[in-house]
């Protein structure tokens, strides 16, 4: 029986399908189906490249108009379709390009052919051409060795800069490189994880902590002739995909931009699957693929670490943001997969637990309301009027202290450590101070009321007391959290107590510049978590453009961000990969100013961009009577409005303009994101850290575009 050859596509095949007009699209998507179930077809001509500097490149006739480049080696029987577009462009493109192996990573790589003293960018022609020769070699270029600036890379040997996924090709360039600028104008010709690795060397980091953290082995012996092997490294991933079946074929092309599917960063496929000896914790700046990593992570979970009745449960911090995670794996899993993925934002799961086992108290999310407000009164009315504490100290040191660690006694609250509180309190203090928090508790009891991390912690005991007794435990195979920033420290601990200590039992995602409730910084390790050896962190932002995160990244400088757990995070090392305009910032003294700004950069937005649609454009705004002032002013200047609310799938109509507040906006993405702010959110970084986390937060929800108008 012959073996079918392995038919593959590239990422840059992707790209370019869907920038094709849709008839072309349908004839191509057509044409690719029958390609994949038969490359060898007797129908399908493989035309030489005269120009061509790899003579395994060839074209193949999709219509009379359009050409797909396809990669087809001698050795091996492998196809991979690398292009599509016009007969003279595909042509063009192939003339330039060549599929090497790197030979110390083993990857295969679509590396740039360069010509003689050829800038490879507008950004390097800035900075200092480079004559170079084809092919490069790895010696410096001879006029820069006379430049007195240093070289950023020229401590590193081939081997390294290899290691790294420098292809052989552009060694002699990447030792040209003598600032960040020219390292940037190097990014669009270099693998994805090469520019990666070079950024973090520029930035401090050693060759050795790049490898050890992508978990990248460079001591096998590579036979760079094996395109088959060569494929299936993770670094071929986030750019080739083997497609088996029609189906496969299919599903990829109909969804050409949905490229995080199929194409994860190295970091994200190595993280995503294999076993874990415990607890990961992933770090990343906004729009780092941390989602897209928990959510691969929950699919592989369950396809093969999960058995019988048994469930992955995902969970974050809010029911938007668990909707929207649902709606996503459901496009990434089978219905299979997905019956094995429950999908629960904690709160959530915390109500149904204690439905489950008839615990009758009802969850306190708001102070200010009903029953609990009543508690609250009735527990300042026993407080020791000699103190002259004011009740918002009360309030704080309830939630910041009492009920972030988990105090219910007053010996405990004798010992415990307020760290961050601005008064300090005696002993005798403490003991006058305690009796409003018992009462509160009391309170709630009588009308059957619990806050919410009061609950967290009672079930958390619960489930450790049948754990101890042998219980069979929940039905969980695994648990993925993310935004895990948001989780204080009972939360942790609940988490903790409901999986027992074993492979694979915990993955967490998250970003401290992105804890937008101050209350529940927490450090994993005091929270029963060890993540020591399983600590990662991707860099490369998929979202925003890199002036967006600049910008974004500039609102918290001089701010300190810490990493989930006792150490400091830093935004030093992101980068992203598209490039656009830098964000607008306008200052008005009334709304109708402000309003008037947003309608104006909504206008200028429709002008400038003919595919522009209203759906893909979100008004953040620091309040919801903001939000509601700028949406009904929307409204009445004749544009569609969405309100993104609690408990709701968010519009996906094309005609809409979204708003959100700076909280509801978490963790969601569009094109063009119009933030409405106090300008006393800019204060200084040392008195405005909360608010200027939101704001980073609502900056970086942009994918392309930002308008940020500060209100007097
Ligand atoms: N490997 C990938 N290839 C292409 N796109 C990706 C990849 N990983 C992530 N993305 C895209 O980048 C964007 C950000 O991803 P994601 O939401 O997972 O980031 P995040 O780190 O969770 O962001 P945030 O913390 O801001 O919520 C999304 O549009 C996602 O589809």
């Amino acid at each position: 029986m012959s073996v079918k050859p392995k038919v593959a596509l590239s990422q840059d095949f992707l790209f370019q399908l869907a920038k094709l007009p849709s008839s072309a699209q349908s004839k191509v998507l057509k044409w690719a189906v029958k390609f994949q179930a038969d490359p060898k077809s007797p129908g399908i001509n493989y035309e030489k490249i005269n120009a061509a500097r790899d003579p395994n490149l060839k074209s193949v006739r999709v219509d009379l108009d359009w050409r797909g480049i396809v990669f087809k080696p001698d050795s091996g029987d492998v196809y991979v379709l690398l292009h599509v577009d016009h007969h003279d462009e595909a042509y063009r493109w192939a003339e330039r390009r060549k599929i090497a192996i790197n030979p110390v990573t083993g990857a295969m790589q679509i590396v740039f052919v360069q010509e003689m003293a050829e800038p490879v960018v507008d950004a390097l022609v800035a900075a200092k051409p480079v004559a170079v020769a084809t092919p490069v070699t790895s010696a410096v270029p001879a006029e820069l060795l006379a430049d007195p600036q240093p070289l950023l890379f020229a401590a590193l040997s081939d081997h390294e800069l290899m290691s790294m996924g420098v292809p052989e090709d552009w060694l002699g360039r990447v030792r040209g490189v003598q600032t960040e600028a020219q390292l940037d104008g190097l990014q669009a010709s270099l693998p994805v994880e090469a520019y990666e690795g070079l950024f973090l060397i520029a930035a401090g980091d050693t060759v050795t902590q790049v490898l050890t953290s992508r978990e990248t082995r460079v001591d096998r012996t590579i036979d760079t002739e094996d395109f088959v092997t060569a494929l299936t490294t993770p670094e071929s991933q986030s750019r080739f995909v083997v497609v088996d079946d029609d189906e496969a074929m299919l599903a990829i092309m109909n969804a050409p931009l949905a490229q995080w599917r199929i194409f994860l960063h190295p970091t994200q496929y190595k993280l995503a699957g294999g076993d874990r000896s415990g607890p990961v914790r992933v770090l990343g700046g906004a729009g780092t693929g941390k989602t897209v990593v928990a959510m691969h992570r929950a699919k592989w979970l369950a396809e093969n670490r999960t058995q019988g009745e048994q469930k992955v449960l995902f969970t974050t911090f809010t029911k938007n943001l668990a909707m929207d995670i649902e709606d996503n794996l459901k496009t990434l899993c089978s219905p299979k997969t997905m019956a094995r993925i429950e999908v629960r934002n904690l709160d959530a799961w915390v109500h149904g637990f204690m439905r489950s086992r008839k615990l009758e108290h009802k969850i306190v999310y708001d102070r200010s309301q009903d029953g609990a407000l009543q508690a609250w009164q009735a527990a300042l009315a026993v407080k020791d009027a000699s103190l002259d504490l004011p009740p918002t100290f009360y309030e704080q040191e309830f939630e910041q202290v009492v009920l972030a660690q988990g105090v219910t006694t007053k010996d405990e609250y004798r010992a415990v450590r307020r760290i961050g509180r601005g008064v300090i309190l005696s002993r005798a203090k403490r003991d006058a101070v305690w009796p409003v928090f018992e009462e509160y508790r009391g309170q709630l009891t009588s009308r059957k009321l619990k806050e919410v991390d009061d609950a967290y912690r009672d079930i958390a005991t619960v489930l450790t007391q049948e754990a101890d007794r042998g219980g069979a435990g929940l039905p969980y195979s695994a648990i993925v959290i993310d935004e895990t920033q948001d989780f204080g420290p009972q939360a942790l601990k609940l988490l903790r107590a409901m999986m027992p200590r074993e492979a694979n039992d915990l993955f967490f995602v998250g970003d401290g510049h992105q804890r937008i409730y101050s209350r529940h910084r927490a450090a994993m390790s005091k929270c029963g978590i060890d993540i020591r050896g399983r600590a990662r962190k991707l860099y490369l932002n998929y979202r925003t453009t890199d002036e967006i995160r600049r910008a974004a990244v500039a609102l918290l400088e001089g701010c300190e961000v810490d990493d989930l757990d006792d150490g400091h995070d830093e935004t030093r090392r992101y980068k992203s990969l598209s490039h656009g305009p830098a964000p607008t910032v306008i200052e008005t003294n009334s709304v109708e100013a402000a309003v008037a700004s947003a309608l104006a950069s909504v206008k200028h937005w429709q002008i400038d961009d003919a595919d522009h649609q209203l759906g893909n454009t979100c008004v953040i705004a620091s309040s919801q009577a903001v939000r509601n002032v700028f949406a009904r002013q929307f409204e009445l200047a004749g544009l569609a409005t969405s309100v993104i609310d609690a408990n709701q799938n968010i519009s996906s109509a094309a005609t809409v303009v979204h708003f959100a507040t700076m909280h509801r906006a978490k963790g969601l993405e569009f094109d063009r994101v119009i933030v409405v702010a106090p300008a006393a959110y800019f204060d200084d970084p040392a008195d405005t850290l909360g608010q200027r986390k939101l704001l980073y937060v609502a900056v970086t929800r942009a994918k392309r575009e930002a308008t940020l108008i500060k209100t007097g």
